[in-house]
């Protein structure tokens, strides 16, 4: 069989441990060739092909954060408009399958092929964890690990300053990184998207903990998070860009303008940014994400199109695309219930 490939959407650690283990896969187990699209689906469209061999190069990539094959974002109607480009491109190379990696956008587009008669296999990736049908996606843990590093750092000079310190995470919709880094840090308090905040309560949150003789307090924010309604506190507008994705306009400042305001202290606000998804995969995505590849091999060669591989429990499973996407995967109440009982 002849394969293609491509990584869309935001890159993550772990993209390239996926490529490795699929074209080494493919070429030791069942002589098919891969072929890498560059920069997301534009690649496929506009026919940027790279042939992938399973030689000494590709067994080094395991290491490395981003994607060899780099990645992107295309509007979702150009890429809904070019349907005679991508067929082009698919009978041009004569391949037989394409193995898509990518976060939700990305498999709502392998959705879109498949309902067109492309034979697309679906492999989930994103920091942001929000990918339904798999328990997990690679690149989640790298990013949770490198916040949870960054937040440990910030309780000592917090304390020396006696001061409220904000953290911004990424995560659109899903707070699942804030969670998890906010947990597993030991932060004060959480913030995310699924649950709007009302800043007073964050404030009264931070002044207990003063007036219980504490000497700071660190609030967690994901990027999404969004203030109840009527509480006095409203975001800027940001608009949405040419992806379709809204523009954040830098939630945790703006709550540390009215956090220090209404507690009349120090506040400081940290915004990791893409360091959460840059530079070398944790182990349990470098395990994850070649798990990923083998099996998105396995799965070409067996003809399950239209469907993703998945982590469920210990086992790595087909879903079907449609399952993938139905549903954005975020966080369930009772687990930021749980979350909120160590709070203050
Ligand atoms: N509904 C859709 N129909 C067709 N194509 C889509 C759709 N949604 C997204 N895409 C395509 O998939 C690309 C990647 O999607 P998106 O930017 O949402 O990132 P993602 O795959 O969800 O990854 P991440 O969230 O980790 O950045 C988009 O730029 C677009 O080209
Ligand atoms: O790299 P970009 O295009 O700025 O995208 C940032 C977004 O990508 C993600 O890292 C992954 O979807 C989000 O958490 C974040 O909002
Ligand atoms: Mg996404």
């Amino acid at each position: 069989m002849r394969i293609g490939v491509l990584t869309a959407g935001g890159d993550c650690p772990g993209l390239n441990a996926v490529i490795r283990a699929l074209v080494r896969t493919a070429n030791s187990e069942y002589d098919s060739p891969v072929l890498g699209f560059q920069d997301g689906w534009s690649g496929l469209v506009h026919d940027r092909a790279v042939p992938l061999f399973d030689d000494e190069g590709i067994d080094r990539i395991l290491l490395r954060g981003g994607t060899i094959l780099g990645t992107g974002r295309l509007n979702p109607d150009i890429l809904r408009g070019s349907l005679p480009e991508i067929r082009a491109t698919i009978a041009r190379h004569s391949l037989d399958a394409l193995v898509a990696i990518g976060g939700d956008g990305t498999l709502k587009a392998a959705r879109w092929l498949t309902e067109n008669g492309i034979p697309v296999v679906g492999v989930p990736k994103t920091i942001d964890n929000d990918v339904g049908g798999t328990d997990y996606t690679f690149g989640f843990d790298t990013a949770v690990s490198i916040a949870s590093d960054a937040i440990d750092r910030l309780h000592t000079t917090a304390e020396s300053h006696e001061r409220v310190m904000l953290v911004e995470v990424m995560g659109r919709h899903a707070g699942w990184i804030a969670l998890h880094a906010g947990l597993a840090s030991g932060a004060h308090m959480i913030v995310i998207p699924e649950v709007p905040f009302d800043i007073d309560y964050v404030c009264k949150v931070m002044k207990r903990r003063f007036q219980m003789g504490e000497a700071y307090g660190i609030c967690v924010v994901a990027e999404g998070a969004t203030p109840v309604e009527g509480s006095g506190m409203a975001l800027r507008e940001g608009g949405t860009d040419q992806f379709g994705h809204e523009v954040f306009t830098g939630v945790a400042d703006q709550m540390a303008a009215a956090i220090a305001e209404r507690m009349n202290r120090d506040v400081r606000t940290t915004v990791l940014g893409h360091i959460q998804r840059g530079g070398t995969p944790t182990a349990y995505d470098r395990v994850l994400a070649t798990r990923f590849g083998v099996h998105a091999a396995h799965a070409v060669h067996r003809g399950d199109f239209g469907q993703i591989v998945a982590l469920r429990g210990e086992c790595i499973e087909m879903v079907p695309v449609e399952e993938a996407v139905a549903v954005l995967k975020t966080v369930p109440e009772d687990r930021y219930r749980e979350a909120a009982c160590l709070f203050g």
